[in-house]
């Protein structure tokens, strides 16, 4: 128990902001639009009632899972978020440390502050084995498009994450307002640098491009790395998807920057999940904060959960031994969730368990979900 005196639960947002330059906690908390999309994906989880089960015995609980062929220890990643050193000075160096040293899976984005290489020695040195994915938006070029792969290759990237849920660029509302659109002196995108077509040293910027499935096609020839495709919400897309071999699925609305009418993430889940039908692990993000929201996503279809913002909340307030805690944290609230549930494995969480607040309810029934 804490003590009597503990005071109202601690808001990482709140922390945060007050370490950050004001237009650069409004890039990292806003939204597009009226950030309708972004605050339904926390809301959405908030509706949501978990219901344990009893008497299944057995203390002993293992919330490891398998994804594209590796043992993650919980169902959790690092979802890809831009411009870490805006953060904190040590930015995605001290996101790759503590996510290796959590054992936690980590997307490395393209709009990083630090080039996947360097992000998966600090990763590999914290831990040999660590899991590191690169993001990637296909760009307007397939030269372009062909070294930024080759660069996650050579780094030693295990996957290809790639983004599709932005032909256009969200209308950041908050961003407009400050007039933030260019990283500061000093610090830029740095996979960008020395792109073909570029003068030497230069960081181009990063296009947003209407890509179509035979852009997908053309991937896939371009390299043997598992392609996870993020940002998708409509079953017929994830039965799309499955059918043209990628090996996994993100369900996401990309934090509630793209579109704003937008569904939250864990709203699209349970149709995604229906329609791709265990053929490939499904993943989300959006919204996740606490062990009750895993376990609700995991009972409602996915294999796994991103976290974006409560990375770079973490890290802003305690660079890497902060982002360390945080996951740490999450890890810890999801086995004790996991238990209260009456559940051992993750795969125990299944959708009856999930019921919406207010009565009456009717458990849904109870198959696993993957
Ligand atoms: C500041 C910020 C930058 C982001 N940058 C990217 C990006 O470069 N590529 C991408 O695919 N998603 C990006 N995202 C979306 C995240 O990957 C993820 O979908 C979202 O943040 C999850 O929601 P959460 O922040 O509520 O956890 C970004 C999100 C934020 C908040
Ligand atoms: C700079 C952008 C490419 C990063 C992004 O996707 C985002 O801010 O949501």
């Amino acid at each position: 128990m804490t003590g009597a005196h503990a005071g109202p639960p601690h808001d990482p947002a709140e922390s945060a902001r007050e370490e950050l330059r004001p237009e650069h906690y409004d890039y990292f908390a806003g939204g597009a639009g009226e950030e309708t999309a972004l605050r339904e994906n926390e809301d959405a989880f908030g509706r949501l009632a978990l219901l344990p089960r009893v008497l299944r015995g057995g203390a002993d609980r293992d919330t490891r899972v398998s994804v594209l062929g590796r043992q993650w220890p919980a169902p959790l990643f690092v979802a890809p978020t831009a411009f870490h050193r805006l953060a904190h000075p040590d930015g995605e160096l001290a996101t790759a440390r503590a996510a290796a040293a959590t054992g936690t899976p980590l997307v490395t984005g393209m709009a990083a502050t630090t080039a996947v290489a360097d992000v998966v020695t600090a990763a590999r040195e914290t831990d040999p084995d660590a899991v590191v994915w690169f993001q990637l938006y296909l760009q307007p070029e397939h030269e372009v498009t062909a070294e930024l792969v080759l660069r996650a290759e050579r780094a030693g990237c295990s996957a290809l994450v790639v983004t599709v849920d932005s032909p256009v660029f969200g209308r950041r509302t908050r961003d407009l307002r400050n007039g933030f659109h260019d990283l500061p002196p000093g610090l830029a995108a740095e996979n960008m640098r020395d792109l073909p077509g570029a003068a030497p040293g230069a960081t181009r910027d990063i296009a947003m491009r209407s890509a179509g499935w035979d852009d997908l096609a053309g991937l896939r020839e371009l390299t043997d790395l598992p392609l996870v495709l993020k940002g998708v919400l409509h079953p017929e897309d994830a039965r799309a998807a499955v059918e043209q071999g990628v090996d996994a699925l993100v369900v996401s609305n990309h934090g509630g920057r793209q579109l704003d009418a937008a569904p939250a993430s864990v709203e699209a889940l349970p149709a995604v999940a229906e329609a791709v039908a265990g053929r490939v692990p499904v993943l989300m993000d959006g919204g996740v904060r606490r062990g009750t929201d895993i376990a609700l996503a995991l009972a409602l279809g996915a294999r796994a959960v991103g976290v974006g913002r409560p990375v770079l909340w973490a890290l802003a307030t305690g660079g890497e031994a902060g982002v360390r805690e945080a996951l740490t944290a999450l890890r810890e609230d999801f086995d004790q969730v996991l238990a209260l549930c009456g559940g051992h494995r993750p795969q125990d969480l299944t959708a009856d368990q999930v019921v919406p607040r207010g009565l009456p309810y009717q458990p849904r029934r109870g198959e696993r979900a993957w």
